[in-house]
């Protein structure tokens, strides 16, 4: 029998507010678990049903595609779920909207004042994991802002997802004081909106294994 020899579990990757091929290449290459793309039309980074269907058929077996989607019809949902593996819901919906499509789907909390964060892992019971993002009114997410990180409570009963305002330069105390299944980033690997920075891709996925080393 071998010795499962690890300091810390391995922390999943999702790359998220993709909107182009070059951009899935890099981010698989650089080892991403997941990539996320944006069906809400209010986003600078959103694409259309159709962008979906091309982009979908561009990511390669065994990395997830997840669909981002806030307070949105439930038809539309159905329809960008044939290209998906996995949905995110960042709005308001309650546990029985989300769990209505018999798919997968994780739940975006935003982490405002007084969020009872283990209540709410309870009351979405059946999602895959929580997505704790920065909160800021008015706006549903892809912030670029981080929270204050000593709020998330330990042994949530759920996996936690962390996002907001991740940077190749911030993420690696993340996971330190963190210790999330994973993490997600957005603007934090771009150089504008909807394109990604293959050099802060990497640098991102360095600073992600060097703290899973604990080696920085
Ligand atoms: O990216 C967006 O435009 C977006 C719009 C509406 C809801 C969520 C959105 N993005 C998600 O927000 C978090 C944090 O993003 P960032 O790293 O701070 O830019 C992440 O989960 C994105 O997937």
């Amino acid at each position: 029998m071998h010795a499962i020899q690890s300091s810390r579990a391995r922390t999943r990757v999702k790359i998220c507010g993709l909107t182009r091929e070059t951009d899935i290449d890099a981010a698989v290459a650089f080892g991403a678990d997941a990539l996320g793309f944006v069906l809400w039309p209010g986003s600078r980074r959103a694409v259309d049903e159709a962008r979906l269907a091309r982009l979908a058929a561009h990511v390669p077996a065994f990395v997830t595609r997840v669909g981002l989607f806030v307070d949105q019809d439930r038809e539309l949902i159905e329809r960008c779920a044939r290209h998906l593996d996995l949905l995110q819901f960042h709005g308001t919906e309650p546990p029985a909207f989300c769990e209505a499509f018999g798919r997968p789907w994780i739940k975006a909390l935003r982490m405002r004042d007084g969020l009872d964060v283990p209540a709410a892992a309870t009351a979405y019971a059946s999602a895959q994991a929580l997505l704790l993002d920065a909160y800021r009114p008015g706006v549903p997410g892809g912030t670029g802002e981080t929270f204050d990180w000593s709020r998330i409570p330990a042994n949530l009963a759920k996996p936690v997802i962390l996002a907001g305002g991740l940077t190749p330069d911030n993420v690696a105390a993340a996971i330190d004081a963190v210790h999330p299944f994973a993490v997600d980033v957005s603007g934090g690997v771009e150089a504008a909106p909807g394109r990604k920075d293959p050099r802060r891709i990497a640098a991102f996925f360095s600073a992600v294994r060097d703290a899973d080393r604990g080696t920085r």
